[in-house]
């Protein structure tokens, strides 16, 4: 049985980890599950994940989550490019900085303002919050600031002088506020000159696949072939910005 990747596209870890694996030539079968459709919700998917979050692998009968700990074992078991993850002690030490950096710093406050402008209006039928998206822009500065003007102001990738999996994880998460209008580049110039050979390095064909769907406005008609399943989903983006 090949790896199995269980993966909704809408994601930001789903896209780094589907990059990685096409861009590494790692064969693997792509197991849809869609968020939208509430499929991480069903004892199906709680079986690999009973987290109910995507990604998730399945390797023979080993599962795992968390897109970091699944892109190392890719790594791993592939024995990748070393500048995915350098053998060189600091370099590797740099890459694991950011990667545990990240899951605060830009993953939470990136996934809340992407939540707040796309999918709470699209369940909900409500117009945007403007007040709580400004307030939610607001937590992500401190870490834009960071990157543009002390990381990449001394080096062109954010762990090394190559693309990692550092710029790989920060490249999708940055993408998801992006692809719906709140443009995370517009006042960072080093950082839009990073997301430039970012995509360069992972190939803009590859990367405009992996982001095909976040890409395109949502059909409103979608929320609403599921009533009982849209006014959960609402209640849990609710609770999770309020
Ligand atoms: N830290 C986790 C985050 C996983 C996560 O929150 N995934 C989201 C999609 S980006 C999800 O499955 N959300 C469903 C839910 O929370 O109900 C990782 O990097 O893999």
């Amino acid at each position: 049985m090949p790896l199995e990747l269980f993966l909704d596209l809408y994601s930001p870890p789903c896209r780094a980890i589907y990059i990685f694996a096409k861009k590494n030539g790692i064969p693997f079968e792509f197991r849809s599950v869609e968020l939208g459709r509430g499929e991480h919700l069903k004892p199906e998917f709680l079986k690999v994940n009973p987290l109910g979050k995507v990604p998730a692998l399945r390797d023979g009968d080993f599962l795992l989550a968390e897109s970091v700990a699944i892109l190392l074992y890719l790594s791993r078991k592939y024995q990748t490019a070393p500048y995915w993850y350098p053998p060189d002690l600091q370099a590797r030490a740099r890459v694991d900085e950011y990667l545990a950096w990240q899951h605060t710093a830009i993953q939470l406050p990136a996934a809340n303002v992407y939540l707040c402008k796309s999918l709470l209006p699209h369940f909900s039928g409500q117009p945007v919050d403007t007040v709580r998206l400004d307030r939610l822009l607001g937590k992500l500065k401190p870490a834009l600031q960071h990157l543009d003007q002390e990381v990449l102001a001394a080096k062109p990738f954010l762990a090394t002088e190559q693309v990692s999996l550092a710029d790989l994880m920060a490249f999708t998460e940055l993408m998801q506020p992006t692809a719906v209008g709140c443009d995370l580049f517009r006042d960072w110039p080093r950082l839009a000159a990073w997301r430039a050979r970012v995509e360069a390095a992972l190939g803009p064909e590859l990367v405009q696949n992996a982001h095909k769907l976040v890409l395109q406005p949502r059909d409103p008609r979608d929320a609403q072939q599921d009533p009982r399943l849209a006014q959960e989903l609402v209640h849990r983006l609710q609770e999770r910005l309020s």
